[in-house]
């Protein structure tokens, strides 16, 4: 397999070009499969206070031959917890859940704009990343809007922004403003949970015509797009396929093929950050 290449935050963070999702994968099993995800060549590992699984990405990252510093590990702060010290103590608790000293990135989960505490949640983070327990701060699921206001009320810009992404959503508006403003783009569900779009006809005749699966070349896609999946896989085989995206290049034309599946309501579970709220 290829050398996975990296990108840079504006606050000097490497990461690497494809991450692994851990949303569903809990104790002992999420712990092998983690474990089996980093040997397969994952160093950044996505998890959230809300997946009830920081305690199995730290047990996976002890029980692994990498070392902790040559691993990302970033987490996500819950809707619920939003007020400045509420907040600041639930990025310590996420990092007792984990027997972490840090994390690498640290995130807010969702805007939640109708509660309307997200200044006060990135206030927080600023904190956090002062006292050390966060090397670098982003936002999840933020929208033009709500990253403006951050930066106008407190002159701090996320470096990184995690929004769901994929062929049938391809967020061209969001990545263009991410992209303005040095703000990495990361995709969730990057392959759609496994859904129809593995099947979708125009992405099976690329992939065909290469000789590859739909999902490799969905991932490639999105890293051509200058944008970071974080595929899960509880399996190893998947794993290593996901992660094999280096070796082979989808031209202009293909490109552009597949954001054209774009659809207005292509949103797998029509997860609308400027309503929809999670707690
Ligand atoms: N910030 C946010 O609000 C959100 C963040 N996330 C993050 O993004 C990550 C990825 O998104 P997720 O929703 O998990 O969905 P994905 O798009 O990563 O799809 C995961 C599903 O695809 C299957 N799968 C994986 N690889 C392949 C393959 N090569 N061929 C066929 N099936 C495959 C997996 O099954 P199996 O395990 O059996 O291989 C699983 O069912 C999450 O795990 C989480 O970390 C997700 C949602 C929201
Ligand atoms: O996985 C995440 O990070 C989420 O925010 C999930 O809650 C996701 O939105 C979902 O699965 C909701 O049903």
């Amino acid at each position: 397999m290829n050398k996975i290449p990296t990108l840079t935050t504006a606050d000097g963070l490497t990461l690497p070009s494809v991450g692994f999702g851990t949303y569903k994968l809990n104790g002992a099993v999420g712990v092998n499969a983690i474990t089996k995800a980093l040997s397969n060549g994952y160093h950044l590992l996505d998890t959230a206070f809300n997946y009830e699984n920081e305690g199995t990405v730290g047990e996976a990252i002890r029980r692994s031959d990498v070392p902790r510093e040559k691993i990302i590990v970033s987490s996500k702060l819950p809707g619920r917890h939003h007020k400045y010290n509420e907040a600041l103590t639930t990025i310590q608790e996420s990092l007792y859940r984990a027997g972490l000293d840090y994390y690498d990135m640290y995130l807010i989960h969702w805007p939640n704009p109708k509660e309307n505490h997200y200044v006060e949640a990135w206030q927080a983070l600023i904190t956090a990343q002062k006292w050390g327990l966060v090397r670098s701060i982003g936002v999840s699921n933020f929208l033009p809007e709500h990253i403006d206001r951050l930066v106008k009320e407190t002159g701090v810009s996320p470096v990184v922004n995690q929004i769901e992404l994929h062929p049938y959503f391809s967020e061209k508006q969001l990545r263009a403003y991410d992209e303005k403003h040095n703000i990495i783009t990361m995709a969730w569900s990057p392959i759609g949970r496994a859904s129809s779009m593995l099947k979708d006809p125009v992405i099976k005749k690329i992939a065909d015509h290469k000789g590859l699966s739909t999902s490799r070349v969905i991932l490639r896609w999105e890293t051509q797009l200058g944008v970071i999946p974080i595929p899960k896989s509880s399996k190893s085989f998947r794993q290593v396929e996901n992660l094999d995206l280096f070796d082979f290049k989808l031209s202009d034309e293909e490109m552009q093929t597949i954001t054209n599946l774009d659809k207005p309501d292509g949103r797998l579970n029509n997860q609308d950050p400027a309503k929809y709220e999670e707690f």
